[in-house]
């Protein structure tokens, strides 16, 4: 998409952003959803640093939610955040995934996950049955989770890609995360007991809970717009949830 943020980003965040929007309008029905206060664009600095935020935002009728968001520091640190949430009607995981890193460094942290929102922690079978039979992907240097990391599917991938191998190889698994979830999703059908709808907003809950642990990107919006603001965008914007 030219003119967006990911054009002056690092390459695999301008191709992942490009990706998932492609994934999303192959696959669902989007409608344009309004962010809060318009936060679509924003700028901040307080000590020195300048932020950058891009926000898209859709949804459908499976998905409260999509958020694309891309973000540059003035120190030239590139992020990309995606989060899709469900419906509490529709009983299916999160899709999160989490770029980050500068032009000259590379990529330190590249996630994604189809997170389960069980209390036994499970994705649904026909997830399960499909990830389980890829082939394992090979990365030189896999990341530990953090503690708050227990939200995540034994799916998940956290590495730092070493080569541009690496990188095509972390693109092409995310894109089938994204086209899986997505072809699930369309044809899901939705719960009608109320109790079952609970069990999923309880799920969201812990998920938005756990992810608002995350210092590393609680740190880096504080320094651009100071913690009550940072708190604010945390809860309401990135890993806000239906109560
Ligand atoms: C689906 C998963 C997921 C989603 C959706 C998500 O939002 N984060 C997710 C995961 C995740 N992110 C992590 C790290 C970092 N995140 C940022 C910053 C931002 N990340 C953002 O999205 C935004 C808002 C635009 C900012 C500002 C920085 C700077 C780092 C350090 C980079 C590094 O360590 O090399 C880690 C490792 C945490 C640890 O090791 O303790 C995990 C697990």
């Amino acid at each position: 998409m030219e003119g967006s943020l990911r054009s002056r980003q690092h390459p695999l965040i301008c191709r992942l952003a490009d990706t998932i929007e492609d994934v999303w309008r192959q696959n669902l029905d989007l409608s344009p959803y309004s962010v809060p206060e318009d936060l679509g664009y924003i700028e901040g600095s307080l000590e020195g640093e300048r932020l950058t935020i891009e926000n898209h935002c859709y949804q459908t009728p499976q998905f409260r939610k999509l958020h694309l968001e891309l973000a540059q520091v003035s120190n030239g640190l590139d992020i990309l955040h995606c989060v899709m949430f469900p419906k509490p009607e529709f009983a299916l995981p999160i899709f999160g995934t989490d770029l980050v890193g500068t032009l000259r460094g590379g990529i330190s942290a590249a996630i994604a996950d189809l997170s389960p929102i069980r209390s036994d922690r499970t994705l649904p079978d026909r997830y399960q049955q499909e990830l389980a039979a890829l082939t394992k992907p090979q990365f030189s240097q896999p990341r530990d989770l953090p503690e708050w990391g227990n939200i995540f599917s034994d799916f998940c991938l956290f590495v730092r890609p070493a080569s541009d191998q690496e990188e095509d190889q972390f693109l092409d698994r995310v894109r089938t995360f994204l086209t899986l979830h997505c072809q699930i999703a369309s044809s899901a059908t939705p719960l009608t007991t109320p109790l079952d709808i609970h069990d999923v907003l309880v799920g969201q809950q812990n998920y938005c809970t756990k992810q608002q642990q995350n210092d590393k990107t609680r740190r880096v919006l504080e320094k651009a717009f100071g913690s009550e603001w940072a708190d604010r965008y945390m809860n309401t914007m990135l890993f806000d949830y239906v109560a």
